[in-house]
């Protein structure tokens, strides 16, 4: 599959204080990648280095094969960037104001942003200055999907959007995906980037610590199981198996904690009469807490 974003080491420092530390990271061509951190992670640095709005203090970032620095015009001819602080022209409507930006990426139809303003609930005639927070955020979100670009890059997308209008992105995400798009979008909200992303990569302080699928994240994730015996069972009969924890053993009821796979817990159970199972999956919310807690730290 094709690289469209690669970084190479990439790495920025503000002065003494740390922005990213040697990034390596892909995203590859038709996929919806997340890219998830706490706030201060370097989310926002990673986009505006990747973009050449900033100039990394070492290493290198590539776009649809192209260096990010040298090759920077024809890379943002390809692309829309939808910033997280979206910087606007108060005095303008958001009519006047799209089809400003329309004029200068050029080829944008009037119906297009017709299309997207209607389906987003955007009053186009209303000047930028009156509009709330989530009603600017939809003003950004036409500019950034107007052009039908090969790569969407947003900053928290749906931040300040009300839950209806969250789906009608989710949806324009999945339409972008399904025409062959590439979307890479930052965010704090975990169950979106269950819901639309295909993988995913976590960023803490400044170093990205897992990037996968959100199933394989969640395979490897830790679940608690209770297993209930038709008999009293021995806690030293699953002395042997190596990822599980929280063993505690009442009677004919057996409840621990697995890390990854389960197979050699079932193995062990399965030599005595199971009466019943109780899985409960570690929901990816979980997943995403310990690695911003610093609690996992790294699960390659
Ligand atoms: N212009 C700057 N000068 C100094 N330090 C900066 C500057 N911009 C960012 N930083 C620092 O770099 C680190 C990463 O910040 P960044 O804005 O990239 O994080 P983020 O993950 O986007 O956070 P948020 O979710 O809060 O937007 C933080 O410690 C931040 O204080």
């Amino acid at each position: 599959m094709t690289t469209v974003v690669q970084t190479t080491n990439l790495s920025k420092t503000y002065g003494k204080n740390r922005g990213i530390d040697n990034l390596n990271l892909q995203v590859l061509q038709g996929e919806v990648f997340g890219y998830l951190g706490p706030n201060g992670a370097g989310k926002t640095t990673t986009i505006r280095t990747i973009l050449d709005f900033i100039r990394p203090t070492s290493g290198s970032a590539q776009i649809f094969g192209l260096d990010s620095q040298r090759d920077s015009l024809a890379i943002h001819q390809k692309i829309s960037y939808l910033p997280g602080e979206l910087v606007m022209y108060e005095k303008m409507t958001g009519s006047e104001m799209l089809h400003y930006f329309a004029q200068l990426r050029g080829n944008v139809s009037q119906t297009a942003i017709k299309q997207l303003a209607e389906r987003l609930e955007l009053d186009l005639k209303r000047p930028i200055r009156s509009l709330s927070k989530g009603n600017k955020q939809k003003v950004g979100l036409v500019q950034a999907f107007m052009g039908q670009p090969e790569l969407l890059i947003l900053d928290e997308p749906t931040s300040g959007l009300d839950p209806l209008v969250q789906q009608t992105f989710y949806q324009l995400v999945l339409e972008a995906k399904n025409a062959g798009r590439t979307v890479f979008l930052s965010s704090h909200v975990m169950s979106e980037v269950e819901h639309i992303c295909d993988r995913v990569g976590i960023i803490r302080a400044g170093k990205l610590l897992a990037i996968d699928t959100v199933k394989a994240l969640k395979a490897r994730a830790r679940r608690t199981l209770d297993l209930y015996f038709a008999q009293p069972i021995e806690p030293s009969v699953f002395d042997h198996i190596p990822n599980i924890d929280d063993l505690q053993v009442i009677g004919n009821h057996v409840h621990c904690a697995v890390t990854g796979s389960i197979d050699q817990l079932i193995k062990t159970a399965a030599q005595f009469e199971l009466r019943d199972l109780v899985s409960q999956a570690t929901d990816l919310e979980d997943i995403f807490l310990a690695y911003y807690k610093g609690e996992v730290s790294d699960v390659a």
